[in-house]
C-alpha cells in the first residue's frame, strides 16, 4: 500500500518549494497538489477576486481528492484534474498518475478535513511568518497567476487572512512535524528525505 506524506501550511509558506527541493534528491514519488482539486469559478477576475472564497474548505472538491487518494493507496491509476489559476477554473484535460510507493500531497487545507487527515501517514506543517508569506505571494501571484497588486491585497485582507486564522493555523495541532520557513530549512529537508528513502528502500 502506498504511503502518503501531507505537506500543509499557509499560502506562500514554501510548501511547493520544499517539494521541489525533495524532488532534486528523491525522484520516485507521486505529487498531488490539493490546488488541482479547486472547484471552477470562471466568473472571478482581478476586479471581483473575492466573489469566490478560495480560502474556505468548500472551495475544494474534497470528495474527488479523497476518492483519488484512496485509489492511489490501493495501487490504482488516477486521472488527476489540472487547475488554471489565471482563469480560476479546472482545465479540460486531466493527467494520468501512476501509483507508486510514495505520494506527496501538498496544499493549504489538508489537515482541516478529517477524511484527508486519516489518509496521511506523515503530516508536516510549514510555518512561515505572515509578512514573509504575504510578500512571497504578492510577487508570485503577479508573476505567475496573472494578478494585480490591488487584487492580491484585496483578496489577502478579505478572504486569505481570515481563512488562514480560521482553518489553516489551527490545523497545526495535527502535525507530526512543524518545519519553520520552508525550503531553506536544510535539516528539515534531510529528515524528510531520509524518511522517504526509508519508504522507498
Ligand atoms: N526561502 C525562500 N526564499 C525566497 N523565496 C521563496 C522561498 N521559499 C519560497 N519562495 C518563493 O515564494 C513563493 C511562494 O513559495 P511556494 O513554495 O510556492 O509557497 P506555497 O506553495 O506554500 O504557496 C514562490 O515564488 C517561491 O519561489
Ligand atoms: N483561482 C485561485 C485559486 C486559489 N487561489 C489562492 O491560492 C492559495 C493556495 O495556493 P498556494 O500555492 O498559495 O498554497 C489560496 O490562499 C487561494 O487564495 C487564488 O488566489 N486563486
Amino acid at each position: 500500500m502506498a504511503r502518503i506524506i501531507g505537506i500543509t501550511g499557509g499560502s506562500g509558506s514554501g510548501k511547493t518549494t520544499i517539494v521541489r527541493k525533495i524532488s532534486e534528491i528523491v525522484g520516485d514519488f507521486t505529487f498531488i497538489p490539493q490546488d488541482n482539486y479547486y472547484r471552477s469559478a470562471e466568473y472571478v477576475s482581478n476586479t471581483n477576486i473575492t466573489a469566490f472564497n478560495f480560502d474556505h474548505p468548500s472551495a475544494f472538491d474534497t470528495d474527488l481528492l479523497v476518492e483519488q487518494l484512496g485509489l492511489l493507496r490501493k495501487g490504482q491509476e488516477i486521472a488527476m484534474p489540472q487547475y488554471d489559476f489565471v482563469r480560476h477554473r479546472r482545465k479540460e484535460e486531466t493527467v494520468r498518475v501512476q501509483p507508486g510507493k510514495l505520494v506527496i500531497l501538498e496544499g493549504i487545507m489538508l489537515f482541516f478535513e478529517p477524511r484527508i487527515r486519516e489518509l496521511i501517514d506523515l503530516k508536516i506543517f510549514v510555518d512561515t511568518p505572515d509578512d514573509i508569506r504575504f510578500i512571497r505571494r504578492l510577487t508570485r501571484d503577479i508573476e505567475e497567476r496573472g494578478r494585480t497588486v490591488s487584487s492580491v491585497i484585496d483578496q489577502y485582507l478579505d478572504t486569505v487572512r481570515p481563512g488562514h486564522y480560521e482553518f489553516i493555523e489551527p490545523s497545526k495541532v495535527y502535525a507530526d512535524l512543524i518545519v519553520p520557513e520552508g525550503g531553506e530549512n536544510r535539516k528539515a529537508l534531510e529528515v524528510l528525505v531520509s524518511f522517504m528513502q526509508g519508504i522507498l528502500a
